[in-house]
């Protein structure tokens, strides 16, 4: 919320002194370069409300023109008691509809009309629109960002006229030089802020990328340490049990060198769809461990739902021999235990590599549990 202090109202009610106009233009100097690209609306349009109660505006606005020129907008405006206010009928309105007005901005920088009643005819649609909104004299001031015109800052007497004087001007010259440095800061800061987020996004997606594996889009050897890592200490805190399985494809080397390095691939993506289609409970986590093994990490899980779970997964895999032509099986190892605080990562790989060697060593096709926790 803005304030303006005892002071400066009685600033913007003497602006017709140097003196009153001074405080003025640095009131809204210091807000205008205080202010963020989010407060822009509120503070440019406070610096209109100043700019109109103290030179006794009925209407004060900013407009801001295509690149091209080719149309302009009414982007910030204040309007006194009892004004009817203009600005969002006034959007895009083609220049071709009122050329003398864009003729005079471009050439002088400056329009200025003491009298609409006195304008002439060639004026043409200028003068009409003037004389719709019961404007009688109107000042409109160039905004210059590096030489280019970007828009113009003016103000409106309805229903009584005045004759601008240099000093109006100067104080109208002052006021578009300091919105248009804003405006320009807060494009600035704003397209910094969109480079920003955009990087972020981009260094977000490369993390990401870090961790997937591309063949199966699964989380790689990279994002499986970290999640087992994380998983593992939440189990030691939590004094939960933590189940490490590996599926590893049978045979995968034969099944390349018969059917090719393409229909092997095809085999992966299709064995790593169904561990994810079987494991996505909240804190499990599939992974492609490398080559033709994959890693399952699930918290808090019964070894007899395991069990049957692993047996489902070997059942899909069989047959997708109906879908890929070939006969494919996998074996299983599972590690299941609630760790102790010494037990670390490497512990539970060497477990679940050794019940998968038991699994391949029994005649592939099944699942073995690391010896220790057998279920019988
Ligand atoms: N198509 C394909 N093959 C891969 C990929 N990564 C590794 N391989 C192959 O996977 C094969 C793995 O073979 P092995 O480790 O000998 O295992 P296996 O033939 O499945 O034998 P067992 O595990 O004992 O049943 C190797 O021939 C690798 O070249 C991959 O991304 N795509």
């Amino acid at each position: 919320m803005l304030e303006t202090t005892p002071n400066q109202y009685d600033a913007v009610h003497s602006t017709s002194t140097d003196e009153g106009f001074g405080l003025v233009i640095s009131v809204i100097s210091m807000q205008l370069i205080n202010s963020t690209p989010d407060q822009s609306q509120t503070h440019i349009e406070h610096a209109l409300a100043l700019l109109g109660r103290g030179g006794s505006k009925d209407r004060c606005y900013v407009f801001e023109f295509s690149n091209d020129y080719s149309e302009m907008s009414n982007t910030y405006e204040w309007t006194n008691d009892g004004i009817t206010p203009h600005k969002d009928e006034l959007q895009n309105i083609p220049s071709e509809t009122m050329p003398y007005f864009f003729e005079r901005m471009l050439e002088d920088g400056q329009v200025l009309v003491d009298d609409a009643c006195k304008l002439s005819d060639s004026t043409g649609g200028f003068r009409d629109e003037l004389l719709r909104e019961n404007i009688r004299s109107m000042m409109a001031v160039g905004m210059f960002l590096e030489g280019k015109l970007v828009g113009f800052v003016g103000c409106d007497l309805v229903n009584r006229q005045t004759d601008w004087v240099e000093r109006d001007i100067r104080q109208m010259r002052l006021v578009a030089d300091m919105i248009a440095n804003t405006i320009s800061r807060h494009q600035t800061e704003a397209r910094l802020r969109a480079t920003e987020e955009e990087l972020l996004q981009a260094n977000a997606k490369l993390a990401q990328l870090a961790r997937q594996d591309s063949l199966t889009d699964l989380i790689n050897r990279r994002g499986l340490d970290e999640c087992l890592e994380h998983e593992l200490r939440r189990a030691v805190r939590a004094k939960h049990s933590l189940t490490l399985m590996m599926v590893d494809v049978d045979y995968f080397k034969r099944l390349n060198d018969e059917y090719g390095h393409l229909h092997g691939d095809e085999v992966l993506k299709s064995v790593a769809d169904i561990l994810q289609r079987n494991f996505k409970r909240t804190g499990e986590y599939v992974a492609r461990f490398g080559g033709d093994e994959f890693m399952i990490v699930c918290p808090q899980t019964e070894l007899s739902e395991l069990a049957a779970q692993a047996k489902k997964v070997l059942t899909e895999v069989q047959k997708l021999k109906g879908k890929l032509g070939t006969p494919v099986t996998v074996s299983i190892g599972v590690t299941s235990s609630i760790p102790e605080t010494t037990t670390n990562t490497d512990d539970l790989m060497r477990e679940v590599d050794e019940a998968v060697y038991l699994a391949k060593q029994s005649g592939r096709n099944r699942m073995e549990l690391n010896p220790q926790f057998s279920t019988d």
